[in-house]
């Protein structure tokens, strides 16, 4: 496998050497205020400043060394294949979904005429009915009158290439999203994985088949053998346990999966919300999600051997991790106000670079000393936009390969 290729990702910390990003795009202005809520965002971003900050994010990952690829980019490769361009659009469209022929005809014509990368843009965009031309009619639903603006969703989360796969080893998990809004963005995920280059023979710890639903939000690589999982808003315990069992089924050296049952709300909607890792024995949190915690560890065996956690989050990291010692460092530095404050626009959730080096959000200031008061270097760049979506810098990246440690 060539330097770049495939996916190698066994800790959080390790120097990033290839990431995933997706730098929002007309998506962010077919979002609505009727649609807000069920769209997932809690206010409308200007996309203009949103792109700039996001180009911010994206010069600072170069900066460091990162290679940074896009999500648009890479589909556009895949897609110059007619044939498997077709069955994207087939299976983009059943999942709209887009159920009468009559459309479907009319959105085959629409595409036919772009190329790869609009294609994919457009996709992700969404399809209002004001921009197809005339509908042949096949069916009554082609024929009935309906108000709803679009035929083909806007995608505003995509930008958050953190949830819909998670790296971990060499393989992926290719999720499951809780919410209906986000489904397709796995679909994305599914056509990289089947068809380019870069990603072939990838293990997959978890298919979009399945039922149960687990977002890449909640689940961290702490080390070689340490999976972190929220059980959250988004990911549930079915799902967790059929993850630990594809990977303790390979030859991944994983042998444990520490399940974090965190609060099952917007503000914590993932792990990673409260709980990101800066460097080997360094840690931020969100204080309010810390007693009670429960914790439950899943270990290798014959069978799954499962064991509620009767201890506090360091005693239980010091544990799994080897570690004599670990800094939970709080979001909002023991400000409740300023950790609640900073929370909401992502101060918990920071992107490491490098072992004890983070990218962050600048707003959240206070997180930010508080973090740089315990020897972590802080890279930041602005988001007055970005964090209107309720994601930082690790929920719009993901990993692609990190350098062992
Ligand atoms: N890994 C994360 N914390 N992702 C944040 C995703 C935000 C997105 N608006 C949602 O509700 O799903």
């Amino acid at each position: 496998m060539g330097n770049h290729e495939g996916i190698s990702v066994y800790n959080e910390i390790g120097q990033l050497k290839s990431v995933l990003l997706h730098c929002p795009g007309e998506e962010i202005e077919n979002i609505v205020p009727d649609y807000l809520r069920r769209l997932l965002f809690d206010e409308i971003a200007y996309l203009k400043q949103a792109c700039k900050e996001h180009d911010q994010f994206a010069g600072i990952l170069r900066q460091e060394g990162t290679e940074v690829l896009y999500l648009t980019e890479l589909m556009a490769e895949i897609l110059e294949s007619q044939e498997v361009r077709d069955g994207f659009l087939e299976d983009f469209m059943d999942e709209g979904p887009v159920g009468t022929e009559g459309i479907r005809e009319a959105l085959r014509e629409f595409f036919s005429t772009m190329s790869p990368l609009e294609m994919v843009r457009k996709c992700i965009a969404g399809v209002r009915t004001e921009e197809l031309a005339a509908i042949k009619p096949k069916s009554l639903g082609d024929m009935v009158r309906n108000p709803y603006p679009f035929y083909l969703d806007p995608i505003p989360n995509l930008y958050f290439q953190r949830d819909p796969f998670a790296s971990i080893g060499e393989g992926v998990t290719l999720n499951v999203m809780h919410s209906k809004t986000r489904n397709r963005e796995t679909l994305f995920a599914k056509y990289l994985f089947d068809h380019h280059p870069r990603f072939q023979n990838i293990p997959r710890w978890y298919n979009r088949d399945k039922s149960h639903p687990i977002e890449g939000g909640d689940l961290l690589v702490l080390s070689e053998k340490i999976v972190a999982v929220g059980i959250s808003e988004r990911t549930d315990a079915v799902a967790i346990e059929k993850m630990a069992k594809s990977i303790f089924n390979s030859n991944e050296p994983f042998d444990t999966v520490l399940a974090f049952d965190i609060p099952k709300t917007r503000a914590y909607m993932h792990l990673d919300t409260v709980f990101t890792m800066v460097d080997h024995d360094k840690f931020t949190i969100y204080p309010g999600i810390v007693s009670p915690l429960d914790v439950y560890s899943i270990s290798k065996g014959t069978e799954l051997k499962i064991t509620y956690e009767a201890s506090e989050l360091s005693s239980i990291l010091k544990k799994y991790l080897n570690l004599p010692a670990v800094d939970l460092i709080p979001c909002g530095n023991g400000d409740v106000i300023a950790a609640s404050r900073e929370q909401w626009s992502d101060g918990s959730n920071t992107l490491a670079i490098s072992p004890g080096k983070v990218i962050c959000y600048d707003r959240n200031h206070v997180t930010n000393a508080a973090l740089r008061k315990h020897g972590v270097e802080v890279l930041e760049f602005e988001s007055y936009e970005l964090s209107r979506g309720r994601g930082g810098p690790r929920c719009m990246s993901m990993p692609l390969k990190r350098e062992k440690l």
